[in-house]
């Protein structure tokens, strides 16, 4: 694959862009997907995303996904061979997913000279995608090879109060400088309350300090403001400074309000991406791969002068150890394969991963959680 800047300068068809979409449970990813999935649909002329599902634990989906984590990776099977509760589970399946993932990308590079947009659905409990190795390797994977923007889902009628507003911002603060990428913050279900109250405190500090002074539980018995009044006082000053790098748009998944400003909000951060984060990740993999380049030769060197040593010493094992033509080809990848169900319009069943616990020195070797 070329990489993003030199495909996105040398072809005409644009890269399609990534959008990850992240959020608490019951914030709204999934019918947020859905929704501007039936959006893309509806274009003149449509134009149809590709849809990754990786929640491994969700029963139904209100879209077709083309990859489903759910056809290769069985989580209730998970949860029992590992002897795992709910969340291991999920991140389980995840890590074993993540371990394929290559095979992903495989799948939507081969799709994307005819997609505009590739989406990313995470799993409803948040910190098991933007906390875990996995979240972070599958970030890095599709944003390395495609633009990619984090829509973040934030349950508006839920997020009124001033306390909660703010840890819903501290962790998308925390999201935003993790992954670095193009963000946007996505007030969902404004069919039922307006995002205008959060818009005014994003915009105004003061606001949201009026705001809190006047919410339940901010002052102690004597009339001071309390330990944390005083503390989320001071964390809406650090905040005001992460609002300026951020989009927000407000979204009724339900009506479909809103979804054509998050689509400008998307455009947009394809820009950003390739202004801001491309350079930056170039910068970072030349590094990487010059300091790959080093350790390589030094072990190489080191390797040469012991082998010749050895030589000197045991001329004889020397001889026999030449190149075997028998043994070459064996395949050591497992025989799993990840499911585009666009191309097999029956997905059939999964392919059960934790036999490859079962069925140890058969062929498989698929690598085992921590
Ligand atoms: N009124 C209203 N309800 C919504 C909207 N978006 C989602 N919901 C409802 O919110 C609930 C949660 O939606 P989901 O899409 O399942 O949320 P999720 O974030 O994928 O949930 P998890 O997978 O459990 O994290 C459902 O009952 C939806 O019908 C919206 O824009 N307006």
């Amino acid at each position: 694959m070329d990489s993003p800047s030199s495909a996105a300068s040398s072809s005409t068809k644009k890269m399609p862009i990534t959008i990850i979409v992240i959020g608490m449970a019951g914030a709204g990813k999934s019918t947020f997907v859905q929704r501007i999935n039936s959006y893309l649909h509806s274009q003149n002329p449509p134009t149809p995303p590709y849809i990754l599902n990786l929640d491994p634990a969700v029963t139904h989906v209100p879209y077709e996904a083309n990859i489903d984590i759910r056809d290769t990776i069985n989580y209730q099977e998970v949860m029992k061979q590992y002897n795992l509760g709910p969340n291991g589970g999920i991140l389980t399946c995840l890590n074993l997913f993540t371990t394929k993932f290559d095979q992903v990308l495989d799948l939507v590079e081969k799709r994307a000279d005819s997609v505009d947009y590739v989406i990313l659905d995470t799993p409803g409990q948040i910190e098991i995608f933007t906390w875990s190795a996995s979240g972070a390797i599958i970030t890095d994977a599709v944003a390395s090879s495609l633009p990619t923007v984090v829509a973040y889902i934030i349950d508006t009628p839920r997020t009124t109060a001033p306390a909660t507003f703010m840890s819903n911002m501290l962790y998308a603060c925390s999201i935003l400088y993790k992954t670095k990428l193009p963000f946007i913050l996505v007030f969902n279900k404004t069919d039922v309350q307006p995002h205008d109250f959060a818009l005014g405190w994003m915009a105004d500090f003061e606001e949201f300090q009026a705001a809190l002074a006047t919410h339940s539980g901010t002052r102690d018995a004597e009339g001071e403001p309390t330990y944390m009044n005083s503390l989320m006082n001071s964390m809406s000053l650090v905040l005001d400074e992460f609002y300026k790098n951020l989009k927000t748009v407000g979204v009724s998944s339900m009506t479909g309000d809103g979804v054509k400003d998050f689509f400008a909000a998307v455009d947009a951060s394809r820009e950003e991406y390739e202004k801001e984060y491309l350079p930056e990740l170039q910068k970072a993999r030349q590094r990487r791969d010059k300091s790959l380049q080093e350790v390589k030769e030094d072990s190489m060197n080191r390797l040469l002068s012991d082998l010749a040593i050895d030589r000197e010493k045991n001329p004889a094992a020397a001889a026999l150890d030449r190149w075997d033509p028998d043994e070459e080809g064996e395949d050591d990848d497992g025989d799993i394969n990840i499911i585009d169900r666009s191309e097999d319009p029956w997905p059939g069943q999964y392919v059960d991963l934790t036999r490859a616990r079962r069925h140890e020195g058969q062929g498989s070797n698929w690598p085992r959680p921590g």
